[in-house]
C-alpha cells in the first residue's frame, strides 16, 4: 500500500514557519505581512474558500482584509479596488478570487496587480520570471508551489533521472507545475487532452501530477508500481449517503485503485488543497520582506 502524502499536517508545518518569519519580520522591520482578498459575487464555494485564507492569514498574523463585492461590479469599479490595493503600503499581497462572473474580463484584472504584490503567481511577469528560474524576485503560483513542497516530501529538493508527468496544461497549475519540476532536474511530460495514450504516458511517470478536473479519471494501472502521485483535482459531487444535500469530494485519481500501486499518493480532501491556502501565506511574507528591503525565507 502506498504511503499518504498528509497534505493537513505538512501545511500545519509550513503555516508554523511563516508565522515565525512573519514575527522576525516584524521584530526587524515593523512590519506587519498584509493581504488582501477580492471576492466578486456570492459564489457558495468560493466564500468557502477565501473564509478559510482569511482564517489562515490570522493565524499567521498578518493583517488581512477581504473585500467583497456584489455580483453587479463593473470592470471599471473591479479595476479600481485593484488600484488601490496596488497603492496600499499595508498591503503586500492582492489576490482577487477566480472565477469571476461572466461579466468581468479576468485577464486584464490579474495582469494589473502589481508582480511584487501578485502573490497568486498569475502574472505575466511572474509566470515569466518563473520561466526563466527568477526565484529570487518572482512569486510562485500556490498551487504548484504547494505541489512541490510535498514531492520534495518525498524524493529531496534533486529529481535527476526522475520522469514526471503533469497531466493538465492550465496557466494556473499545470504550466508553473512543469517549470518547478523541470527547475528540480526532472524529466518533464506535460499531458493534455489531446494527448495521444495517455494512459501509456502516465505508466512511465515516477511522479504523476493530475490536475484536469476529471473526477476519477486516473486509473490503478495508469500508475508505474512505487510512483508519487500528486492529485491536484477538485470535484464536488452530490453524497446521498451522508445525508440530505451533503456532497464530498473526489480527486482525479481513481484513490482505491491508486494506493495500491503507487509508492506515495496525496488524498482528496487533505492533500494539495491544504497546501494552496498555506502558500498563499507564504508568498505573502516573501512579499512583505522584500517590500521592507529584506531578503526572503523560502518554504
Ligand atoms: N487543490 C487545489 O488547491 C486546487 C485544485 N484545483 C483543481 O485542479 C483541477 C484543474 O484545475 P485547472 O488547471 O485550473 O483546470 P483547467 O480546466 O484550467 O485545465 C484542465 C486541464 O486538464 C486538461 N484535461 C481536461 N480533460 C482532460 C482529459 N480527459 N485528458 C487529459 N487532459 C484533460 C485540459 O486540457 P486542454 O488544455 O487540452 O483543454 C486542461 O489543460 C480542477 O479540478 C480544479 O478544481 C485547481 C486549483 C487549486
Ligand atoms: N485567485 C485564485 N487563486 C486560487 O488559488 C484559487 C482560486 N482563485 N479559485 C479557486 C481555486 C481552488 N483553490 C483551492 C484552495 C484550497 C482548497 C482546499 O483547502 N481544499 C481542502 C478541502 C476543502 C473543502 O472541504 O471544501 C482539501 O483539499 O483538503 C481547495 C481549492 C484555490 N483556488
Amino acid at each position: 500500500m502506498a504511503r499518504l502524502i498528509d497534505g493537513k499536517a505538512i501545511a500545519a508545518e509550513v503555516v508554523g514557519k511563516v508565522k515565525d518569519a512573519a514575527e522576525t519580520l516584524k521584530a526587524k522591520s515593523g512590519t506587519v505581512p498584509g493581504l488582501a482578498v477580492v471576492i466578486v459575487g456570492d459564489d457558495p464555494a468560493s466564500h468557502t474558500y477565501v473564509a478559510a485564507k482569511g482564517r489562515r492569514a490570522k493565524e499567521c498574523g498578518f493583517h488581512s482584509v477581504q473585500i467583497t463585492l456584489s455580483a453587479e461590479t463593473t470592470q471599471v469599479e473591479l479595476e479600481k479596488v485593484v488600484a488601490g490595493l496596488n497603492e496600499d503600503p499595508a498591503i503586500h499581497g492582492v489576490l482577487v478570487q477566480l472565477p469571476l462572473p461572466k461579466h468581468l474580463d479576468e485577464f486584464p484584472v490579474i495582469q494589473m496587480i502589481r508582480p511584487e504584490k501578485d502573490v497568486d503567481g498569475l502574472s505575466v511577469v511572474n509566470a515569466g520570471k518563473l520561466a526563466i528560474g527568477d526565484f529570487r524576485t518572482g512569486l510562485i503560483s500556490c498551487t504548484p508551489a504547494g505541489s512541490m513542497v510535498l514531492v520534495r516530501r518525498v524524493h529531496g529538493d534533486d529529481l535527476s533521472g526522475l520522469n514526471a508527468v503533469v497531466v493538465g496544461r492550465s496557466n494556473l497549475f499545470g504550466k508553473p507545475m512543469g517549470q518547478l519540476l523541470l527547475a528540480a532536474n526532472a524529466t518533464v511530460t506535460m499531458a493534455h487532452s489531446r494527448t495521444a495514450d495517455l494512459a501509456g504516458i502516465c505508466r512511465k511517470a515516477d511522479i504523476l501530477v493530475a490536475a484536469t478536473g476529471r473526477a476519477e479519471m486516473v486509473k490503478g494501472d495508469w500508475v508505474k508500481p512505487g510512483a508519487t502521485v500528486i492529485d491536484v483535482g477538485i470535484t464536488r459531487v452530490p453524497a446521498p449517503e451522508r445525508g440530505e444535500g451533503k456532497t464530498r469530494l473526489l480527486g482525479d485519481v481513481a484513490f482505491d485503485e491508486a494506493e495500491k500501486v503507487a509508492g506515495a499518493i496525496t488524498p482528496v480532501p487533505g492533500g494539495v488543497g491544504p497546501m494552496t491556502i498555506t502558500m498563499l501565506m507564504a508568498n505573502t511574507v516573501i512579499a512583505a520582506y522584500r517590500a521592507s528591503g529584506l531578503e526572503a525565507p523560502s518554504f
